[in-house]
């Protein structure tokens, strides 16, 4: 038996069908959620996806926050489920409060769709347990609210506690402070980066780069090989 990892679809998702996909390339059996889902099907892990969830209107992740599978979803990763939120999915986390700081606007005002060099800087997350401390990976960005923000007292605490799990390489797209492109939780079951390793798990498919199955087999060996 493997592990049940649910995938949730709002109005407006974009990656949910890849989300799926690299689920099962990792052996995990992807489920389906929609948007009014309060039940979560009893799946033990959620990605929420990238896209343009209700259309983005207000502001990006806004209105998925009062959602019904959100209602769920915030209660259990407060339980210790793991959670992993994808460009807009970060955006929904930090809406949600789960992680702390905000998304603006990319400092020069425009969306960015390139290859993207990372460096792994937290490797015992539930979703990056696979990954080397300091390894760097390159997985595609496709965003225009990309840059992160926090208060500088927040900033510290994510450094000092080890929290800030991804940071940009080679030139930061969007102005995020302190070159920050994901971060996680202090539990570390709840991770989100704007990045998208969903995007690159098969030889063959865009770059052909596979650093992003690594977040899946981790989740895999978190549920399944514990
Ligand atoms: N790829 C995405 O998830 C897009 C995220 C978001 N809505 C933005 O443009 O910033």
């Amino acid at each position: 038996m493997t592990a049940r990892v649910g995938v949730i679809t709002f109005p407006g998702t974009l990656d949910d069908r890849d989300t799926q996909r690299a689920v099962r390339i990792a052996g995990l059996e992807p489920v389906p959620l929609w948007h009014r889902d309060k039940d979560l099907k009893q799946v033990d892990a959620v990605v929420l996806p990238g896209g343009f969830s209700y259309g983005d209107y207000l502001r990006a992740g806004a209105i998925s926050r009062f959602s019904p599978v959100m209602e769920t979803v915030i209660e259990q990763a407060r339980g210790g489920m793991p959670v992993l939120g994808i460009c807009n999915g970060f955006q929904v986390l930090t809406e949600t409060h789960l992680l702390p700081g905000a998304m603006l606007r990319n400092n020069h005002l425009h969306f960015i769709c390139r290859e993207q060099k990372l460096r792994v800087e937290n490797a015992d997350t539930a979703w990056t347990s696979d990954y080397e401390a300091g390894q760097e990976i390159s997985v595609p960005l496709k965003n225009i609210d990309g840059r992160y923000v926090a208060d500088e007292r927040t900033l510290d605490e994510l450094e000092a506690e080890g929290r800030v799990a991804f940071r940009y390489l080679d030139g930061n797209p969007n102005g995020s402070l302190r070159d920050i492109a994901g971060i996680t939780n202090a539990a570390g079951n709840v991770v989100g980066l704007m990045p998208h390793p969903e995007h690159a798990v098969e030889p063959g498919v865009g770059t052909g780069r596979t650093d992003g199955l690594g977040f899946f087999t981790s989740i895999l060996k978190k549920l399944v090989n514990a």
